[in-house]
C-alpha cells in the first residue's frame, strides 16, 4: 500500500491549474452511454474513481481512452446494462449507470455502490424517482433489478435535495415520453454540468443551479464533445493548505461563483483572498482566527467536502470554533487522526468543537476517507515534522497525484510505495 510521507512546516507557494471536477466528470462518463456513437470529454482528471468509472464502462462494452485528461469514449457496442458486482461496489458513483442504462435498455442490474465510508448513503431517493418514472424495481439476492419498457414523465418531489438522486433522475428522464419535473433538486454546480452534457447531446433540460428542473424527453441523442468544470473541492484544498501553511498561492482555471461560500469561511478566519477572472489568490501570513460556528449544507452552503479541510486550519486558530455536521453522520473520522498530530478536538451530537493549538506536530495517521485524508495531508504540510498519511487510496479517489500538486508548490512530500521508501530514509538518517 502507498504512502505519502510529508516533511512539514513550509509556506505553500507558486501557481497552479486546478483539475477537472471528479463529481462533473463521474455522471457525464455514465450518461454518456445513453447516445450511441463517439464522445470526447476533455478535462478529465486521471483519479482512481475515473479509472473504475472507465473500467466498468469497457466491461459493459465501450471502447475508452483517456490521455492528456481528455476520455474518448465509443459507446456504441454496449451490449448488457448488468453492471459488474465487484465495480460497482469499488465506488458511490457506480450508481449513475442505473439512470442512464435504464433508458437505454429498458433494464439495468445494479449491486450496492461503494464509496467514502462516511454515513449511511442510502439509495432510496434514486430507487422512488426512477419508479415515479414508471421503473419496476425488484431485489433479488444482494442486486437490484429495475425494468421499464417505457419512462414516462412524472412530478417528482426529493424528500431530501440528494446530489445523486437528482442526477440519476435527470439522466433517465431524459428518454422519458413527456415532462418531468424535480422539485427540491440539488442545486450543486455539478448538476449544471451535467444539464450542460446532456443538452449538448439534444436533451431538453432547464432549471439545474435552481430547486426546480425540467426535462422533456426526447426520442434521440447524440455523442459531443465537451469540457468539464473546475473541481471546486480540489480549489477549496488548496486554497486550505495555503493558509494553513502560511503560504500564498495562486490557482488557475476555477470558477470563483462555485465557491462563495468556502471563501466567505475563509475570509471569516483571516485569510486573504484576491479574485480576478477565474483566478484567485490565496494566503495567510498569521495565526488563523476562530469561526465561531460553521454548517454544512447543501449547495450553495458550505460544502461538506470541504469540512475535513477547513477544521485543520480551525485547529491551528487563535481560538475555539465550531463545525457542524449535517449531510453525512459519520463524517469526523478524520478527528482522531488529527487529535494525534496534537488537535484539541471533541465531538458532541453532530458539532465538533475545535480549540485552537499553536502548532500541530508530525505522526503517523490514517486516511479514513477522500476529504479526511486530504485534511491529515494539510495537516501534515503545517505540521512540525514529519507526517506519514497511510490508505491514500482513499485520497487517489478524487486528487490527480496530490503529492505533484503540493510539490509543485514548493512542498516536500513524497508517494512511498513498498518498493521505494527514499524520502523516509533520508529524513531518517539526517
Ligand atoms: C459523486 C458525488 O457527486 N458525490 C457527492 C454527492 O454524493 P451523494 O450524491 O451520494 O450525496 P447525496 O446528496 O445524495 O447525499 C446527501 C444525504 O442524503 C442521503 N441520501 C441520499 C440519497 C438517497 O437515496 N437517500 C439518502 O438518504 C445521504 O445518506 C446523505 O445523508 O453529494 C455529496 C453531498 O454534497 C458530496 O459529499 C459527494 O462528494
Ligand atoms: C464523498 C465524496 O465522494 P463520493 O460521493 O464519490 O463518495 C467526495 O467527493 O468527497
Amino acid at each position: 500500500m502507498d504512502k505519502l510521507v510529508i516533511e512539514g512546516g513550509k509556506p505553500l507557494s507558486g501557481t497552479i491549474r486546478i483539475h477537472g471536477a471528479k463529481n462533473a466528470a463521474l455522471p457525464i462518463l455514465a450518461a454518456s452511454v445513453m447516445a450511441e456513437g463517439t464522445h470526447v470529454i476533455e478535462n478529465v482528471p486521471d483519479l482512481l474513481d475515473i479509472q473504475t468509472m472507465l473500467n466498468i464502462l469497457e466491461r459493459i462494452g465501450c471502447k475508452t481512452e483517456h490521455r492528456l485528461q481528455t476520455v474518448t469514449l465509443d459507446t456504441s457496442d454496449v451490449h448488457t446494462a448488468h453492471i459488474p458486482e465487484d465495480l460497482m461496489g469499488q465506488m458511490r458513483s457506480s450508481i449513475f449507470l442505473m439512470g442512464p442504462l435504464l433508458a437505454r435498455f429498458g433494464e439495468v442490474q445494479i449491486y450496492q455502490p461503494g464509496g467514502c465510508a462516511i454515513g449511511e448513503r442510502k439509495i432510496d431517493l434514486h430507487l422512488k424517482g426512477l419508479e415515479a418514472l414508471g421503473a419496476e424495481i425488484v431485489e433479488e439476492e444482494n442486486r437490484l433489478i429495475c425494468k421499464a419498457a417505457q419512462l414516462t414523465g412524472a412530478d417528482i418531489v426529493l424528500d431530501f435535495p440528494s446530489v445523486g438522486a437528482t442526477e440519476n433522475i435527470m439522466m433517465a428522464a431524459v428518454k422519458a415520453e413527456g415532462i418531468t419535473t424535480i422539485t427540491n433538486a440539488a442545486r450543486e454546480p455539478e448538476i449544471q454540468d451535467l444539464q450542460h452534457f446532456l443538452n449538448s447531446m439534444g436533451a431538453k433540460i432547464i432549471g439545474a443551479g435552481t430547486d426546480t428542473i425540467t426535462i422533456e424527453g426526447v426520442s434521440e441523442l447524440t455523442p459531443c464533445v465537451y469540457s468539464v468544470i473546475p473541481d471546486r473541492i480540489v480549489a477549496g484544498t488548496l486554497m486550505v493548505a495555503a493558509a494553513a501553511t502560511r503560504g500564498s498561492i495562486t490557482l488557475q482555471n476555477v470558477n470563483p461563483g462555485h465557491l462563495t461560500s468556502a471563501m466567505h469561511v475563509l475570509k471569516r478566519a483571516g485569510v486573504q483572498i484576491a479574485v480576478d477572472g477565474d483566478i484567485i489568490t490565496v494566503g495567510c501570513h498569521t495565526r488563523p482566527k476562530p469561526v465561531e460556528r460553521i454548517v454544512t449544507s447543501p449547495y450553495p452552503a458550505f460544502p461538506t467536502d470541504l469540512q475535513s479541510q477547513v477544521m485543520v486550519l480551525l485547529c491551528l486558530a487563535d481560538g475555539v470554533s465550531i463545525m457542524k455536521e449535517t449531510i453525512f453522520e459519520g463524517r469526523f473520522k478524520h478527528v482522531d487522526e488529527l487529535s494525534r498530530m496534537g488537535a484539541d478536538i471533541s465531538v458532541d451530537m453532530g458539532s465538533a468543537f475545535i480549540r485552537g493549538v499553536p502548532r500541530l506536530y508530525g505522526a503517523t495517521v490514517e486516511a479514513t476517507d477522500l476529504r479526511a485524508g486530504a485534511a491529515l495531508v494539510i495537516a501534515g504540510l503545517a505540521a512540525t515534522g514529519i507526517t506519514v498519511v497511510e490508505q491514500i487510496h482513499h485520497i487517489d479517489r478524487g486528487y490527480d497525484r496530490i503529492e505533484q500538486i503540493f510539490q509543485h508548490l514548493g512542498a516536500t512530500i513524497e508517494r512511498r510505495s513498498p518498493a521505494s521508501q527514499p524520502l523516509l530514509r533520508r529524513l531518517n538518517n539526517q
